[in-house]
């Protein structure tokens, strides 16, 4: 198979939206890192349960943790007792051997786990999100470069408006009002929507959000 026939290159993950905060998040890690997934988790879906388990913490951690209340940090060593109460795992400490550890212990619990930047312990991989009200896009570069997905969705947020918002809410009205099978629900809201994809790919953000 030569390069251009190859699926080496087609991303293969898997993209989920989870309801986190019906879930209980364990992080190890109190560092810059740590804090990075800790910001994540809170800007997506504050009232997870996070189970903090760290040696120390730094300045910016502790105050990000001490203003969340379903935070809740223990300082001291990691061990394999604390996954018990968990259902996501996500690793941030600074050595491998620890990360492989706890990568091990998650994987015979049945958790499952990132192990920040460490892709090839990762069951998973935290995405790059872009949010305009009730939307929310998940970006993965396949591993490749977070650097790339970071910048995507700097421009998506510059490109999606916010009266995104309004047109999910006339369409949502939309759909709870329309009578009828589900098969013509379906055809109604394809023609009221249609026009979305009608249009030249747009200039700027006006000529695509008209609803
Ligand atoms: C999207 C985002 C989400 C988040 O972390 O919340 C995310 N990384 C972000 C930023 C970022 N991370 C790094 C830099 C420095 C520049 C650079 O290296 O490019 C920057 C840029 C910056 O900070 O400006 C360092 C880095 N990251 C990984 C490695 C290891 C490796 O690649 O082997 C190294 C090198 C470590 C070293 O050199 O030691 C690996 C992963 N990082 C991922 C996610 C997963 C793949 C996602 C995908 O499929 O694209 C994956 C595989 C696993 C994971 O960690 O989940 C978040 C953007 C948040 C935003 O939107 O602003
Ligand atoms: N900081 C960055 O910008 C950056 C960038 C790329 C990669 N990394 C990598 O990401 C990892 C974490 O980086 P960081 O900057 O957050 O490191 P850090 O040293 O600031 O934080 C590591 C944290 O892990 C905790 N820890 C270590 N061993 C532990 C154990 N056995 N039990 C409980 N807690 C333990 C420490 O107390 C500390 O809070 C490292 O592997 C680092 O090389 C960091």
């Amino acid at each position: 198979m030569d390069n251009l026939t190859s699926t080496s290159n087609i991303n293969k993950l898997f993209p989920v939206f989870f309801k986190l905060e019906q879930l209980r998040v364990l992080l190890i890690g109190g560092g810059n890192v740590a804090l990075e997934k800790l910001q994540a988790i809170i800007n997506n879906s504050p009232n997870t349960k996070v189970k903090v388990i760290t040696r120390a913490v730094n300045e910016d951690f502790s105050a990000l943790a001490n203003a969340n209340e379903n935070v809740c940090v223990a300082i001291g060593d990691y061990d394999a007792s604390y996954l018990n109460e968990s259902d996501l795992v996500i690793a941030a400490v600074n050595d491998i051997a620890t990360s492989e550890q706890i990568r091990n212990d998650a994987k015979q619990a049945g958790k499952l786990i990132n192990v920040a930047d460490k892709p090839e312990l990762c069951d998973f991989y935290l995405g790059s999100i872009v949010t305009k009200g009730s939307l929310k896009l998940a970006i993965s570069t396949n591993g490749k470069s977070p650097t790339v997905a970071k910048r995507l969705k700097e421009v998506f947020n510059e490109l999606l408006p916010d009266e995104l918002e309004q047109v999910l809410d006339n369409l949502q009205q939309i759909r709870n009002e329309l009578k009828g099978d589900f098969q013509h629900k379906v055809s109604e809201l394809n023609k009221i929507t249609k026009t979305l994809i009608e249009k030249p790919a747009p200039k700027d953000a006006e000529d695509y959000w008209f609803l």
